[in-house]
């Protein structure tokens, strides 16, 4: 089974550090979703494990070697990094039996992909006539085209319709299952919540988050709980007597922070208030990432103050 491998990774152009001391692996048979502010240096972390770029000191591997050192790349590394790398006046059939051949890949992959990726019906059209979406979908079929088994994709979500969406979460689910390595880029934190286990999160070039997904979530939001009742006063009572202070919301239901499904409705139900809805609000992705980016952002905002 094939890592990618990151140690102690840096990249800096001129005197910026864009990637600083960067180390993480991202293992094989889960989805891993890179996340971070614009700028924070994902793209840049993809391109130095692609040996697009070097890095100005520490690795990056995948399976143990660098990019350029590996036999026939494709077959084992593909990668989404931008969705206008094919030539517009080519169809997209043939940009991909032109990387086929120059990879010595067979034939047949072509069409496979095409159809795995939903554009076999346009794949005799100019690319330059192809939307954003079916211009990722054909990025995505060149990253597939070898049938690798690491599978790198920045901001694969980016032009797609929902339909695409859920394609592509399914994409990313199924070739997770299969065993193979998977990480990617998105900006969007409902997207990510729904096809990636583990996560890795940058801020300003440095690791900020390492873990799987569940635990970053659980680690940083505390879950609530909704309740919608006929009798308000009952309802505060009942809370108040086991410690809880509901709030409540525009619909009339009610918000009980910090509390477990379970505890709030045994309470209410030993009260004996009658509840028409009960259930049970965790935390977001969305609400965890922000939480920690912004205690990044105060960090960067005190740091300078704290050198003095
Ligand atoms: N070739 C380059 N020369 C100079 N600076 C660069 C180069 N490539 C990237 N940068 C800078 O490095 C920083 C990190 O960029 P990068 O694209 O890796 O971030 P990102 O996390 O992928 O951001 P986004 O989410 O916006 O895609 C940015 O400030 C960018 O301007």
């Amino acid at each position: 089974m094939t890592s990618i491998d990151v140690q102690n990774l840096t990249k800096e152009y001129g005197n910026r550090r864009v990637v600083d001391d960067l180390t993480f692996t991202v293992r094989p048979g889960r989805v891993t979703g890179f996340l971070g502010p614009n700028g924070a240096g994902k793209s840049t972390t993809m391109r130095l494990v692609l040996g697009l770029d070097r890095p100005t000191s520490g690795t990056a591997t995948v399976g143990g070697r660098p990019y350029a050192a590996l036999d026939e790349p494709l077959r084992h590394v593909g990668a989404l990094l931008d969705a206008d790398a094919a030539h517009g006046s080519r169809t997209g059939r043939d940009h991909l039996r032109v990387l086929a051949a120059s990879n010595r890949l067979p034939a047949r992959r072509v069409d496979e992909v095409l159809e795995e990726t939903g554009i076999a019906s346009v794949a005799r059209r100019r690319v330059k006539t192809y939307s954003l979406g079916m211009r990722q979908r054909l990025g995505i079929a060149a990253a597939l085209l070898g049938d690798p088994e690491v599978v790198m994709l920045d901001e694969p979500s980016n032009g797609l319709d929902p339909e695409g969406i859920i394609w592509i979460r399914g994409l990313l689910r199924r070739l997770a299952a299969e065993g193979r390595t998977v990480l990617v880029s998105s900006h969007l934190m409902n997207e990510t919540a729904s096809f990636a286990d583990h996560l890795v999160v940058l801020g300003r070039g440095r690791l900020l988050a390492d873990t799987p997904m569940r635990e970053f979530i659980e680690a940083r939001v505390r879950p609530s709980v909704r309740v919608r009742t006929s009798d308000d006063t009952a309802l505060q009572a009942a809370l108040a007597d086991h410690g809880h202070e509901a709030v409540r919301q525009e619909d009339g239901s009610w918000t009980v922070p910090h509390a477990r499904v379970d505890d709030i409705g045994r309470a209410v139900s030993i009260a004996g208030v009658p509840i028409l809805e009960l259930s049970s609000a965790e935390g977001t992705l969305e609400q965890a990432y922000l939480d920690l980016t912004a205690a990044e952002t105060e960090f960067a905002a005190q740091s300078p103050s704290q050198e003095v």
